[in-house]
């Protein structure tokens, strides 16, 4: 697969990847029915394709990831409220998904720091959930969303199957908000279907590093699917000519797929032990799939430095996470590499104290225009 380019340069996120010239040509190719009448053949297999890596009965196309999150934990929440999520202080359905929770679901949502930094054991979720017990001052926890890879970072098998033991024994439904599960599935060495066994919901982003351009695919019971479906036309996800995008990512998924997550990783670590060994940069957490995260507030390092930095020696940034994908072009991480040794080199000088939260993602872009540095808001 010969990838366009245009993101080799693009360590902002994995989400700038572009569509490849073979997932272009098999749109000349795909299905045109309506898929709101179920009726999109690509679409169709696109979901029985993902339903089957996954060993879920039945998957759900989605416009996004934030959709198939937003729409799966409002299916699974079949009860009244008040109820509430648990779910990880970082995690994106919290953080990044425009409070879709509050308002979409109506829930609380019960944030938890890991006692280990990384990851959510059955302990921080014994001590953080709220029972069902009939105490009216309390909005009952009803959903655990994992987020698998959080931050890059892999939850280890062995403690989901603790947290899904807990979700039975208290009749919590646990739902998997997996951006970027393939990766797990790569530095797991497990196969997908595993996942499948463990979680009630999955939301499978394609759209990520597996490199198709929109899309991602919920996967559940078939009951559960049908019932999301309902909250997907609601919100506008009823999607017509869907077979256009599918076919894309039923490129993006095929037979080979853990060789361009492998490859990212591979970036990662080698970008990770330079920061470490060379540069002696502090990171904010272990760097186990495909990103690397400078802990920029201990370095003292102005995120705008380093973007600034990067786009000297051609490269794109937005903060402290740096993230890896098939697309980057391997040459350019020498050229990275420079950038961030000059960041260090003058953050030494000139130290940066952070006011407030770091933010990991940007909503404003820094570009060179017209041969001088812009930042933009977007
Ligand atoms: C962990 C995680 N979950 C969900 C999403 C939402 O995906 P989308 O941007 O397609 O809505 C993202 C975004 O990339 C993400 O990083
Ligand atoms: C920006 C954010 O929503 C996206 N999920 C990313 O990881 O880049």
């Amino acid at each position: 697969m010969q990838p366009y380019h245009s993101s080799s340069n693009d360590f902002r996120s994995d989400t700038f990847t572009t569509p490849t010239k073979e997932m272009l040509e098999a749109v000349q190719f795909s299905s045109i029915g309506d898929a709101v009448y179920n009726e999109d053949i690509n679409t169709i297999q696109l979901e029985k394709t993902v339903a089957d890596i996954f060993g879920k009965p039945a998957g759900l196309f989605c416009c996004s990831g934030t959709m198939s999150n937003q729409i799966g934990i409002r299916t699974l929440l079949n009860v009244q409220p008040p109820y509430s999520i648990l779910c990880d202080y970082r995690a994106h359905i919290y953080t990044h998904e425009a409070a879709g929770l509050a308002m979409l679901s109506q829930a609380m949502v019960t944030p938890v720091i890991p006692k280990n930094g990384n990851y959510l054991t059955v302990e921080d979720i014994q001590k953080w959930v709220i029972k069902n017990d009939g105490d009216i001052h309390g909005a009952p926890t009803f959903v655990i969303s994992l987020e698998q890879t959080l931050h890059g970072m892999v939850t280890p098998f062995d403690e989901l199957i603790r947290i899904k033991k807990f979700c039975i024994e208290n009749n919590l439904k646990l739902h998997c908000d997996g951006a970027r599960i393939w990766n797990a599935c790569v530095k797991q060495n497990i196969d997908p279907k595993k996942y499948g066994t463990i979680f009630d919901s999955i939301s499978v982003c394609l759209s990520k590093s597996m490199g198709a351009p929109i899309g991602s695919v919920l996967l559940g019971s078939a009951n559960f699917i049908k019932k999301a479906n309902h909250f997907k036309k609601q919100v506008g996800g009823g999607i017509r000519q869907s077979g256009i995008i599918s076919s894309m990512a039923l490129v993006a998924i095929q037979p080979g797929w853990e060789n361009k997550l492998q490859y990212s990783h591979d970036l990662a670590a080698e970008m990770n032990d330079y920061l470490v060994n060379e540069l002696h940069v502090p990171l904010e957490s272990p760097t186990e799939t495909s990103f690397v995260f400078i802990d920029l507030q201990t370095a003292k390092i102005n995120p705008d430095v380093l973007v600034k930095k990067a786009l000297k020696y051609g490269c794109r940034v937005m903060g402290g996470r740096i993230a890896f994908h098939y697309q980057i072009d391997r040459s350019l991480l020498n050229n990275l590499k420079m950038a961030l040794k000059e960041t260090v080199e003058y953050s030494k000088k000139y130290p940066f104290d952070h006011a407030g939260p770091t933010q990991i993602y940007r909503s404003e872009s820094t570009d060179i225009i017209n041969g001088d540095i812009q930042t933009f808001k977007y």
